[in-house]
């Protein structure tokens, strides 16, 4: 269970979040809404990089709101980004120990910890190839295997499938769903692609304006007319007239 009580962020006058709250059981979940809705803010909270200024995130007990940073690695929060952190002048392999060199554990079981990894991901055949000459769909990849390394309970995905052609994304798709099985971390994804969260996304978080406007089944929740409205565009004045 992810549960999100009361969260509230602001930049100044603007409130990114306005005491937002919603529990999570699926094992993989959405997260979705327009421009400037407060999605990245929600997953910037979570893993630390913003402060909140009320509310909590609860997973497994734990309060990722009041652990430092650092800890929330430790404790096994992994999120991938918009734009992925992959080093360029290092290879696919050094890119994954740069994980688990910070994971405590024997050596072997790290060696082990990465191949896994890797294999799940689908980058085992260009774990020497060099960062730089990646391309998207396989940086996005090695992002994955970088999420699921050294048991992580919580992992976040930044728009994943941003700049994937459809069958890449079906194929990303397909390995986010695997993901509980492989490492029984739940699993948080942010996208435009309305689509891949319906597939892949049992339950959905739908802001707007730093306001929750809908939370429950993903395509219960598509069906919503505020949500057709806040998210889609779709004028529910003109659909119902
Ligand atoms: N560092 C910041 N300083 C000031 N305002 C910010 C900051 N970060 C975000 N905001 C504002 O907070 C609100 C939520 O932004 P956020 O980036 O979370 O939206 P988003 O849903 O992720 O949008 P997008 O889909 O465009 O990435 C917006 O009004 C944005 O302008």
């Amino acid at each position: 269970m992810i549960s999100i009580e009361n969260l509230t962020v602001r930049f100044g006058g603007v409130v990114a979040l306005d005491h937002i709250g919603a529990e999570f059981s699926a094992n993989v979940s959405g997260l979705i809404g327009p421009n400037g809705a407060g999605k990245t803010t929600t997953m910037n909270v979570i893993s630390g990089f913003l402060d909140a200024h009320n509310g909590h995130v609860i997973v497994e007990g734990t309060d990722l709101v009041k652990l430092a940073p650092h800890k929330r690695v430790q404790w096994g929060l992994r999120r991938s980004f918009q734009k992925e952190q992959i080093a360029n002048d290092l290879t696919v392999r050094e890119n994954l120990m740069a994980i688990t060199d910070h994971l405590r554990g024997a050596r072997v079981e790290k060696r082990a910890d990465l191949e896994r990894a890797a294999e799940f991901a689908g980058v085992t055949g260009i774990l020497g190839k060099m960062g730089r000459d990646l391309n998207t769909f396989e940086r996005r990849l090695t992002d994955v295997a970088r999420c699921v390394i050294g048991h992580p309970k919580m992992i976040m995905f930044d728009e994943p499938a941003g700049g994937l052609t459809p069958e890449e994304t079906e194929r990303l798709g397909d390995l986010i769903l695997g993901i509980h099985d492989l490492t029984g971390a739940k699993v948080l994804v942010i996208d435009h692609d309305v689509e891949l969260i319906e597939r892949i996304c049992a339950e959905t978080l739908v802001l707007d304006f730093g306001k929750r406007v809908a939370f429950g089944p993903t395509s219960e929740v598509l069906r919503d007319p505020a949500v057709q409205a806040a998210y889609l565009g779709i004028d529910v004045e003109e659909e119902h007239a």
